[in-house]
């Protein structure tokens, strides 16, 4: 396997096609939106710039995986050679169902096809193209260059081969791998979800400031982040459509809380915005 396609640029998508680029692999980077396009490069380019200078990667590697990254808006210009296509696209079940029919048209048969979704569903995914056995869930964490795992979710029927494909490409790309058995949320976001929401629900109650409570999950529980700087890391919004999909699947404890969906309503979206629990101006 020699090459990768990532369909969506966002948060995610960026640093899966830096990992992808690093480790020999070609990468299509694939967005509707060409500014969106466009900010990748510019990223992704600078994050290899700071790794080289900072003794990260070699020379060697850090032009090499320059020459291995593609920016491409045409989704079949972008896939239609890539032996493992991973998806990063919004939360959104019908928008990833809409992108692996049209995936399943343009890829080679043997081709894996990935979803990086944080919640859900890899069986209803492959269900609605002709290859639910080369369908499969590889859930990276954020910031991608510098988190480990991969969690791999298999769907009902994900084929062993594909797991094994998967388990190479995981090593390829420097990664290590759990594989989980399909249920929503998974073993990460099922619980992350659930604690920073119950951080968000205390902090709307005035149980303690955002500093405090992130400071008391870090110094008191050994958390390397709090959760609501991690909230903030991830993007209100992506965090309040796991929580939607949490609630609607596994039930009233996964309420999102109603701070979250008034920070979303008022365009408080964490980090990439600017502003969430913290202030970034
Ligand atoms: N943010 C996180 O910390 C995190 C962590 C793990 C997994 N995830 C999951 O990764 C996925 C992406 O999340 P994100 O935070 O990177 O989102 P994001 O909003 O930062 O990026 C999504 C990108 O997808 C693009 N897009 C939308 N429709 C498209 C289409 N039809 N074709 C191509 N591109 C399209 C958008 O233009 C945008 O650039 C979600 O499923 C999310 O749950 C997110």
């Amino acid at each position: 396997m020699n090459q990768s396609a990532v369909v969506g640029a966002g948060v995610m998508g960026k640093g899966i096609a830096y990992a992808f680029a690093i480790s020999g692999y070609e990468v299509f980077v694939n967005d509707v939106k060409e500014e969106a396009l466009e900010k990748a490069e510019r990223d992704i380019e600078s994050l290899l710039e700071k790794s080289c200078d900072k003794g990260f990667l070699t020379k060697e590697v850090y032009h090499t995986a320059l020459e291995n990254l593609h920016f491409e808006t045409d989704l079949t210009k972008a896939a239609k050679n890539a032996d493992v296509v991973v998806e990063a696209v919004l939360e959104k079940i019908d928008l990833k169902i809409s992108i692996f029919q049209q995936l399943d048209e343009i890829c080679k048969p043997e081709a894996i096809l990935a979803t990086n979704t944080s919640t859900m569903s890899p069986t209803e995914i492959g269900a609605q193209t002709s290859r639910p056995d080369k369908v499969v869930a590889m859930h990276f964490f954020n910031p991608v260059h510098k988190m480990k795992l991969i969690e791999v979710i298999r769907g009902l029927d994900t084929s062993d081969e594909t797991v094994d494909q998967v388990r190479t490409i995981s090593n390829q790309i420097q990664k290590e791998m759990v594989e989980v058995n399909e249920f929503p949320g998974f073993v990460t976001s099922r619980m992350n979800c659930l604690i920073g929401n119950e951080a968000m629900n205390m902090f709307m109650e005035g149980v303690a400031s955002a500093e405090d409570i992130d400071k008391a999950m870090k110094l008191g529980l050994n958390h390397p982040m709090g959760p609501l700087e991690l909230a903030d890391l991830v993007g209100l919004d992506s965090r309040l459509r796991n929580m939607e999909y949490l609630h609607q699947t596994l039930g009233e404890k996964y309420r999102p809380s109603p701070i979250l969906t008034k920070y979303v309503k008022a365009g408080r979206l964490g980090k990439k915005s600017g502003k969430g629990f913290y202030n970034y101006s």
